[in-house]
């Protein structure tokens, strides 16, 4: 199944370079890896692993221990035990909570190689270290990947300030962004610029569980300026049941995984209310159109053709079919809203957390200090709904903010 798909979407892809060369770099079995492929990583060490420099080692740690989190260890550890170009060990940071059983979580999950909270019945792998000390998991890392609910990185970043390694590189696979004084804060710039460090993203249409046991699924990492960087990142997570291409387009990839979530409420409000699969696939439709056009107003490089990979249609599609923003949300629809979104997280999700929810208000107050709101009437009215303002039934109706038709013809040739 795997390699049918594999040859699948190698034979389909070859027009765009970028993917052509991920493919061909990303995931990568044993026998090609080991033949050589230099990619050099900066300023790696602190091993002993055969005759080969210090330098070429990517250490890695991953910040995050969620349910995402869990996976993309079981990722990366799977190709840093195959490749020389990693170091063998990855350390994972464990936000540490007591289990009901009295035992610490990282302790549990370092004794059974399972993270029995977020990730129950998967194996980590071996080489995955479970370090509950921040500054310890990440102060000989070069490759830091970033991997938590995003309303936490600002805190973990203060931590960071001055603890980690000159020259390390960051990945954020953090779907969600913050809204400062300034304006939208993309949660790859606060990264890079609370830490001084590059930051690429990944996102996809990802559903944990799903990659946890080895369904295929495909991912995009956005980059800035250094491709070879990028490539890095693919090869760090590429496996052959897990596709990663590269795009030029940080903004456009982490906007792409961050708004589908608001798309995905509205997705969930729509299965609350046994709407059927023609509303869904309207809400998708016009989602994804106020996707692009927030996208580009915000980034004007953002790329049209960035919509088109997995971080893009795809990711809107999986989430909004089986996500857990949007199982939430139906569950708020059949409560007829009377249950707050906040107590249906604790119950349905067990700790896992929602991105939906804040990142619609996140969304909202750029709306409103910009006076947007008449433009993207499907994320004012998702906001409205979780705020209590609307009813659930008023993701179908509009009523409230139909757009303003002059304005939004100039609108539409420059943007939808
Ligand atoms: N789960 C999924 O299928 C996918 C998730 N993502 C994204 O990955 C990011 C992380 O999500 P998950 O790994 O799924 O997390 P999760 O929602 O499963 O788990 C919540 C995590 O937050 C931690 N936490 C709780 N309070 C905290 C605090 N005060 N400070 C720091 N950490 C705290 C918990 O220990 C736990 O690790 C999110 O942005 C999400 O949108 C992206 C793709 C797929
Ligand atoms: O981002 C995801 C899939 O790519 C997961 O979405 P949920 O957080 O809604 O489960």
């Amino acid at each position: 199944m795997v390699s049918s798909f594999f040859s699948l979407f190698t034979c389909m892809a070859p027009a765009m370079e970028e993917r052509r060369d991920a493919i061909e770099e990303a995931p990568v079995p044993r026998a090609e890896s080991d033949r050589g492929v230099s990619v050099a990583v900066d300023g790696g060490g602190g091993s002993d692993r055969g005759a080969t420099s210090e330098q070429s080692y990517g250490r890695v740690a991953v910040i995050g221990s969620g349910n995402w989190g869990s996976v993309a260890a079981k990722l990366i550890a799977s190709n840093a035990a195959k490749h020389p170009m990693f170091h063998d060990e990855v350390r994972m940071w464990v936000y540490e909570e007591t289990l009901p059983n009295g035992e610490k979580l990282s302790h549990t999950i370092n004794q059974t190689n399972e993270n029995c909270k977020y990730l129950p019945g998967i194996k980590l792998g071996v080489n995955v270290v479970a370090d509950p000390d921040l500054e310890n998991a990440v102060k000989e890392a070069n490759m830091l990947v970033f991997v938590t609910p995003h309303q936490f990185v600002e805190g973990i970043c203060k931590r960071l300030v001055g603890k980690i390694r000159p020259g390390a590189e960051a990945i954020s696979l953090i779907k969600g962004m913050e809204v400062k004084m300034e304006g939208p804060c993309m949660i790859s710039k606060l990264i890079s610029d609370m830490l001084g460090i590059n930051c690429c993203v990944l996102m996809g249409a990802n559903i944990a569980n799903e990659i946890a046991v080895e369904k295929f699924s495909e991912a995009t990492v956005g980059y800035r300026q250094d491709k070879e960087v990028a490539q890095r990142w693919a090869r760090l997570f590429g496996t052959s049941y897990f596709l990663v291409s590269v795009v030029q387009d940080v903004e456009g990839v982490e906007l792409c995984g961050t708004l589908k979530n608001v798309v995905a409420i509205a997705a969930g409000l729509v299965d609350g209310l046994d709407m059927g699969n023609n509303t869904k696939a309207a809400i998708m439709r016009i989602g994804l159109r106020e996707m692009r056009a927030f996208s580009k107003l915000l980034f004007s490089s953002v790329r049209d053709s960035t919509f088109f990979e997995s971080c893009g249609v795809a990711d809107l599609i999986t989430t909004c079919l089986g996500g857990r923003n949007r199982r939430v949300a139906e569950a708020f629809a059949r409560s007829g809203g009377k249950r707050s979104f906040d107590e249906l997280e604790a119950e349905l999700l067990q700790g896992q957390k929602l991105q939906g929810v804040s990142t619609a208000k996140e969304v909202y107050e750029v709306l409103s200090n910009r006076g947007w709101q008449g433009l993207f009437p499907l994320f004012t009215t998702v906001h409205e709904i979780c705020v209590g303002e609307l009813p659930p039934t008023a993701i179908v109706e509009y009523s409230e903010h139909s757009p303003n038709v002059s304005i939004m013809e100039g609108f539409t040739q420059h943007y939808y």
